[in-house]
Protein backbone atom coordinates (compact mmCIF):
# COMPACT_ATOMS: atom_id res chain seq x y z
CA UNK A 1 0.00 0.00 0.00
CA UNK A 2 1.33 3.40 -1.22
CA UNK A 3 0.72 6.39 0.86
CA UNK A 4 -0.23 9.11 -0.93
CA UNK A 5 -0.48 12.74 -0.38
CA UNK A 6 -3.89 14.63 -2.54
CA UNK A 7 -3.41 18.45 -2.68
CA UNK A 8 -5.65 20.42 -4.30
CA UNK A 9 -6.14 24.05 -5.38
CA UNK A 10 -6.78 26.22 -7.89
CA UNK A 11 -2.94 26.92 -8.29
CA UNK A 12 -3.87 30.41 -10.36
CA UNK A 13 -0.64 30.20 -10.77
CA UNK A 14 1.21 27.99 -8.05
CA UNK A 15 4.11 29.12 -6.35
CA UNK A 16 6.82 28.27 -3.52
CA UNK A 17 4.35 28.38 -0.64
CA UNK A 18 2.28 25.44 -2.51
CA UNK A 19 5.91 23.41 -3.18
CA UNK A 20 7.45 24.24 0.17
CA UNK A 21 4.12 23.08 2.24
CA UNK A 22 4.12 19.55 -0.11
CA UNK A 23 7.54 19.09 -0.15
CA UNK A 24 7.40 19.29 4.27
CA UNK A 25 3.93 17.20 4.38
CA UNK A 26 5.78 14.25 2.09
CA UNK A 27 8.34 14.20 4.43
CA UNK A 28 6.97 14.26 7.70
CA UNK A 29 4.48 12.38 6.89
CA UNK A 30 5.90 9.55 4.93
CA UNK A 31 4.72 9.65 1.82
CA UNK A 32 5.43 8.27 -1.38
CA UNK A 33 4.09 10.68 -4.09
CA UNK A 34 2.23 13.67 -3.63
CA UNK A 35 -0.70 14.18 -6.36
CA UNK A 36 -1.68 17.82 -7.40
CA UNK A 37 -5.15 18.19 -7.93
CA UNK A 38 -6.22 21.37 -10.21
CA UNK A 39 -9.71 21.76 -9.45
CA UNK A 40 -12.43 22.65 -12.29
CA UNK A 41 -14.67 24.61 -10.26
CA UNK A 42 -13.17 25.80 -6.71
CA UNK A 43 -16.29 25.30 -4.98
CA UNK A 44 -15.79 28.38 -2.42
CA UNK A 45 -14.43 30.92 -5.47
CA UNK A 46 -17.66 30.66 -8.20
CA UNK A 47 -18.19 33.26 -9.61
CA UNK A 48 -14.42 35.03 -8.43
CA UNK A 49 -13.21 34.94 -12.26
CA UNK A 50 -9.97 32.38 -13.05
CA UNK A 51 -7.61 30.94 -15.50
CA UNK A 52 -8.71 28.87 -17.20
CA UNK A 53 -7.82 24.62 -16.78
CA UNK A 54 -5.48 24.10 -19.98
CA UNK A 55 -2.92 27.19 -18.57
CA UNK A 56 -3.16 26.13 -14.75
CA UNK A 57 -2.57 22.89 -15.62
CA UNK A 58 0.67 23.68 -17.82
CA UNK A 59 1.58 26.15 -15.07
CA UNK A 60 1.48 23.23 -12.70
CA UNK A 61 3.31 20.82 -14.92
CA UNK A 62 5.55 23.77 -15.31
CA UNK A 63 6.50 24.13 -11.34
CA UNK A 64 6.37 20.18 -10.86
CA UNK A 65 9.40 19.38 -13.44
CA UNK A 66 11.87 17.59 -11.76
CA UNK A 67 10.62 16.28 -9.17
CA UNK A 68 9.45 12.10 -9.72
CA UNK A 69 7.26 12.37 -6.66
CA UNK A 70 5.24 15.70 -7.71
CA UNK A 71 2.87 14.71 -10.55
CA UNK A 72 -0.44 16.46 -11.59
CA UNK A 73 -3.75 14.42 -11.66
CA UNK A 74 -6.01 16.50 -13.89
CA UNK A 75 -9.00 14.25 -12.47
CA UNK A 76 -11.15 17.28 -11.10
CA UNK A 77 -11.11 18.94 -14.69
CA UNK A 78 -12.81 15.96 -16.26
CA UNK A 79 -15.76 17.20 -14.17
CA UNK A 80 -18.82 19.58 -15.03
CA UNK A 81 -19.75 21.91 -12.19
CA UNK A 82 -18.14 22.40 -8.96
CA UNK A 83 -14.80 20.19 -7.64
CA UNK A 84 -16.10 18.84 -4.27
CA UNK A 85 -13.35 17.30 -2.65
CA UNK A 86 -15.68 14.21 -1.48
CA UNK A 87 -16.75 13.19 -4.92
CA UNK A 88 -12.47 13.11 -5.91
CA UNK A 89 -11.58 11.01 -3.30
CA UNK A 90 -14.27 8.94 -4.05
CA UNK A 91 -13.47 8.23 -7.40
CA UNK A 92 -9.70 8.04 -6.72
CA UNK A 93 -10.44 5.22 -3.69
CA UNK A 94 -12.41 3.35 -6.28
CA UNK A 95 -9.68 3.51 -9.51
CA UNK A 96 -6.97 3.15 -6.82
CA UNK A 97 -8.01 0.86 -3.57
CA UNK A 98 -4.69 -0.07 -2.37
CA UNK A 99 -3.07 3.16 -1.77
CA UNK A 100 -4.06 5.43 1.51
CA UNK A 101 -4.71 9.03 0.76
CA UNK A 102 -4.07 12.15 2.34
CA UNK A 103 -5.26 15.41 1.69
CA UNK A 104 -3.14 18.00 1.74
CA UNK A 105 -4.93 21.69 3.18
CA UNK A 106 -3.43 25.23 4.24
CA UNK A 107 -5.04 26.92 7.25
CA UNK A 108 -7.55 28.97 5.61
CA UNK A 109 -8.77 26.06 4.03
CA UNK A 110 -8.67 24.22 7.80
CA UNK A 111 -10.96 27.37 9.38
CA UNK A 112 -13.01 26.90 6.33
CA UNK A 113 -13.68 23.36 6.53
CA UNK A 114 -16.93 23.17 8.52
CA UNK A 115 -18.62 24.54 5.01
CA UNK A 116 -16.91 21.65 2.94
CA UNK A 117 -19.67 19.31 0.86
CA UNK A 118 -20.09 16.27 2.99
CA UNK A 119 -17.60 16.84 5.03
CA UNK A 120 -18.48 14.63 7.98
CA UNK A 121 -18.53 11.75 5.78
CA UNK A 122 -15.27 13.04 3.88
CA UNK A 123 -13.06 12.98 7.27
CA UNK A 124 -13.68 9.04 7.55
CA UNK A 125 -12.96 8.24 3.77
CA UNK A 126 -9.43 10.57 3.78
CA UNK A 127 -6.82 11.61 6.59
CA UNK A 128 -6.38 15.65 6.37
CA UNK A 129 -3.26 17.12 6.35
CA UNK A 130 -2.92 20.70 7.96
CA UNK A 131 -0.31 22.90 7.25
CA UNK A 132 0.64 26.52 9.07
CA UNK A 133 -0.29 29.57 7.13
CA UNK A 134 0.27 33.49 8.21
CA UNK A 135 -3.02 35.11 9.63
CA UNK A 136 -4.79 32.17 9.59
CA UNK A 137 -5.49 29.11 12.93
CA UNK A 138 -5.06 25.40 13.02
CA UNK A 139 -7.21 25.05 15.95
CA UNK A 140 -10.59 23.08 14.29
CA UNK A 141 -13.21 20.30 15.67
CA UNK A 142 -12.50 18.13 12.71
CA UNK A 143 -9.68 15.55 12.57
CA UNK A 144 -6.83 16.93 11.07
CA UNK A 145 -3.25 16.33 11.46
CA UNK A 146 -0.82 19.54 11.79
CA UNK A 147 2.50 19.43 10.20
CA UNK A 148 4.42 22.55 10.69
CA UNK A 149 6.19 23.56 7.82
CA UNK A 150 8.43 27.24 7.18
CA UNK A 151 6.04 29.94 6.96
CA UNK A 152 5.71 31.63 3.65
CA UNK A 153 3.45 34.78 3.20
CA UNK A 154 2.82 34.33 -0.54
CA UNK A 155 -0.61 33.39 -2.32
CA UNK A 156 -1.62 33.42 -5.99
CA UNK A 157 -3.61 36.70 -5.35
CA UNK A 158 -0.57 38.09 -4.85
CA UNK A 159 1.26 37.05 -7.57
CA UNK A 160 -1.45 37.90 -9.99
CA UNK A 161 -1.25 41.45 -8.44
CA UNK A 162 2.66 41.38 -8.41
CA UNK A 163 2.26 40.08 -12.48
CA UNK A 164 -0.52 42.96 -13.21
CA UNK A 165 2.06 45.40 -11.99
CA UNK A 166 4.57 44.50 -13.70
CA UNK A 167 6.38 44.09 -10.49
CA UNK A 168 9.14 41.70 -9.06
CA UNK A 169 8.01 38.16 -8.53
CA UNK A 170 11.85 36.38 -8.77
CA UNK A 171 11.73 33.36 -6.51
CA UNK A 172 8.51 33.44 -5.70
CA UNK A 173 7.32 30.82 -7.84
CA UNK A 174 9.54 28.15 -10.58
CA UNK A 175 11.24 30.07 -12.83
CA UNK A 176 9.26 27.71 -16.01
CA UNK A 177 6.21 29.27 -14.71
CA UNK A 178 7.37 33.01 -14.50
CA UNK A 179 8.15 31.78 -18.11
CA UNK A 180 5.00 30.20 -19.39
CA UNK A 181 3.11 33.41 -17.70
CA UNK A 182 4.98 35.52 -19.75
CA UNK A 183 4.65 33.24 -22.63
CA UNK A 184 1.45 33.39 -22.75
CA UNK A 185 0.51 37.03 -21.33
CA UNK A 186 -1.03 35.76 -18.49
CA UNK A 187 -2.18 38.04 -15.49
CA UNK A 188 -1.59 41.09 -18.11
CA UNK A 189 1.99 40.38 -18.43
N1 LIG B 1 1.62 30.30 1.48
C1 LIG B 1 0.86 29.27 1.83
N2 LIG B 1 1.01 28.69 3.05
C2 LIG B 1 0.21 27.64 3.42
N3 LIG B 1 -0.77 27.12 2.65
C3 LIG B 1 -0.96 27.65 1.43
C4 LIG B 1 -0.15 28.74 0.95
N4 LIG B 1 -0.57 29.06 -0.30
C5 LIG B 1 -1.57 28.21 -0.59
N5 LIG B 1 -1.82 27.37 0.43
C6 LIG B 1 -2.81 26.26 0.47
O1 LIG B 1 -2.70 25.59 -0.78
C7 LIG B 1 -3.99 25.09 -1.20
C8 LIG B 1 -4.29 25.57 -2.61
O2 LIG B 1 -4.32 26.98 -2.56
P1 LIG B 1 -4.64 27.90 -3.81
O3 LIG B 1 -4.26 27.24 -5.08
O4 LIG B 1 -6.03 28.44 -3.70
O5 LIG B 1 -3.55 29.07 -3.54
P2 LIG B 1 -3.72 30.49 -2.86
O6 LIG B 1 -2.36 31.09 -2.84
O7 LIG B 1 -4.46 30.38 -1.57
O8 LIG B 1 -4.63 31.21 -3.96
P3 LIG B 1 -5.50 32.54 -3.95
O9 LIG B 1 -4.65 33.66 -3.45
O10 LIG B 1 -5.88 32.70 -5.40
O11 LIG B 1 -6.71 32.28 -3.06
C9 LIG B 1 -5.00 25.57 -0.14
O12 LIG B 1 -5.19 24.48 0.77
C10 LIG B 1 -4.26 26.70 0.56
O13 LIG B 1 -4.65 26.79 1.90
O1 LIG C 1 -15.43 19.97 -1.25
C1 LIG C 1 -15.65 21.14 -0.84
O2 LIG C 1 -16.75 21.51 -0.41
C2 LIG C 1 -14.50 22.13 -0.89
C3 LIG C 1 -14.66 23.45 -0.49
C4 LIG C 1 -13.58 24.32 -0.58
C5 LIG C 1 -12.36 23.86 -1.07
N1 LIG C 1 -12.24 22.56 -1.44
C6 LIG C 1 -10.96 22.06 -1.97
O3 LIG C 1 -9.86 22.57 -1.25
C7 LIG C 1 -8.75 22.72 -2.11
C8 LIG C 1 -8.18 24.13 -2.01
O4 LIG C 1 -9.14 25.03 -2.55
P1 LIG C 1 -8.76 26.43 -3.20
O5 LIG C 1 -10.06 26.98 -3.69
O6 LIG C 1 -8.11 27.21 -2.09
O7 LIG C 1 -7.83 26.19 -4.32
C9 LIG C 1 -9.25 22.37 -3.51
O8 LIG C 1 -8.92 21.02 -3.78
C10 LIG C 1 -10.74 22.53 -3.39
O9 LIG C 1 -11.48 21.73 -4.32
C11 LIG C 1 -13.26 21.69 -1.35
Amino acid sequence: MARIGLFGGTFDPPHIGHLIMASEVKDAMQLSEVWFLPNSIPPHKQGAGFTGSEHRLNMLNAALEGNAAFKAEPIELAREGPSYTYDTVRLLKEKYPQHEFHFIIGADMIEYLPKWRDIDSLVKQVKFIGVNRPGYRTETKYPVILVDAPLVDISSTMLRRKFSEKRNTDYLLPIGVKKYIEENSLYGT
